[in-house]
């Protein structure tokens, strides 16, 4: 029978200490967030470009993914013409296709506010195309993000208005799944095929894909519909709603078409303010998995 010292055991427990961090180091430095929602016109956008300078602003590495081939969040940070970018996702994702290398920082733009951004224009519409007829045709996303992943906190992917190939790539992509719902119609029926497509990702591609949750936005309680749905939206999925909520406001509209974040653009107004609590929700779920993550060594 062998006794163990405790200097054996001290030594056990190191390798232990270093194994599980090195182990959730290399394969997940990032947290990466996919906003999806197939409906159109939800918010997605606006919520990718508010939520991920807010983090910036709270000191996170903050990259943005644009993954609609309307490239709306590439235009909402400051780059009106998309088309004329060149390498963009669809880009690099064809050499990731195409098993070919890239450059450190590839593709990547720098907002004055500090986030990145990969942009994206109408040749990922072809690329989508493309995708379908590839080996390993829902991981291309998330091998690009492999590339980068170990210079940033926060990724937040800004998924289309479909539930095509490009949102399985960033499902596929991602730790979590952030659902903006616009709280004026009842979104039930749509909501269902997306919490379903994510359930079939999370058992076929994606074993830790979690929902986050879901985020109202355009709140207008004014209206007594409005206000109905929101609490139906509450009371169906409980604590997968997020406590802040969006309120409907012409300078968050505004921020599409000013190429300013929402913090420039009305520092002290309800939308910022509500993007702050956003941001600070989020940011308490991290600290949440890394908990959880930690719970095993004690
Ligand atoms: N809180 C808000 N209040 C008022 N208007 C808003 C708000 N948030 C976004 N909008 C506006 O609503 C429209 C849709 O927003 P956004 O582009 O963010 O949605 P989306 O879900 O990304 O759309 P798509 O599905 O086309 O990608 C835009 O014109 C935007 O400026
Ligand atoms: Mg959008």
């Amino acid at each position: 029978m062998t006794t163990s010292t405790t200097a054996d055991r001290q030594s056990e427990q190191l390798c232990f200490f270093e194994t599980h961090f090195t182990t959730e180091r290399s394969i997940e430095p990032v947290k990466t967030i996919a906003l999806a929602n197939q409906k159109g016109g939800v918010g997605k956008t606006t919520t990718a470009a508010s939520l991920g300078i807010g983090l910036s602003r709270q000191g996170k590495k903050v990259l943005l993914i644009d993954a609609d081939a309307q490239g709306n969040l590439t235009q909402m940070l400051g780059w009106p013409q998309p088309d004329e970018l060149s390498p963009t996702l669809s880009t690099l994702m064809e050499k990731i296709i195409a098993e070919q290398p890239i450059a450190p920082g590839e593709g990547i733009l720098h907002h004055p506010s500090g986030v990145h951004l990969v942009p994206a224009n109408i040749e990922l519409s072809a690329l989508e195309v493309t995708l379908v007829n590839t080996m390993s045709r829902e991981t291309v996303l998330r091998q690009y993000l492999s590339t980068v992943a170990d210079r940033y906190d926060y990724a937040l992917i800004d998924c289309m208005p479909s539930l095509g190939m490009l949102t399985i790539n960033a499902l596929t992509a991602a730790d979590s799944v952030i659902i903006p719902v616009q709280a004026q119609y009842l979104p039930a029926k749509g909501l269902e095929q997306l919490l379903r497509t994510i359930t079939r990702v999370k058992r076929q591609l994606n074993p830790k894909l979690e929902v986050d949750g879901i985020v109202l936005t355009m709140v207008d309680s004014r209206t007594t519909l409005a206000r109905e749905i929101n609490a139906l939206i509450r009371k169906t999925y409980g604590g997968h709603v997020f406590a802040s909520e969006i309120p409907r406001s012409i300078k968050a509209a505004e921020i599409s078409v000013e190429n300013k974040s929402i913090y420039d653009h009305d520092r002290s107004g309800k939308a910022a303010l509500a993007y702050e609590n956003l941001t600070r929700e989020v940011l308490s779920l991290g600290k949440q998995i890394k908990r959880h993550r930690a719970d095993p060594v004690r």
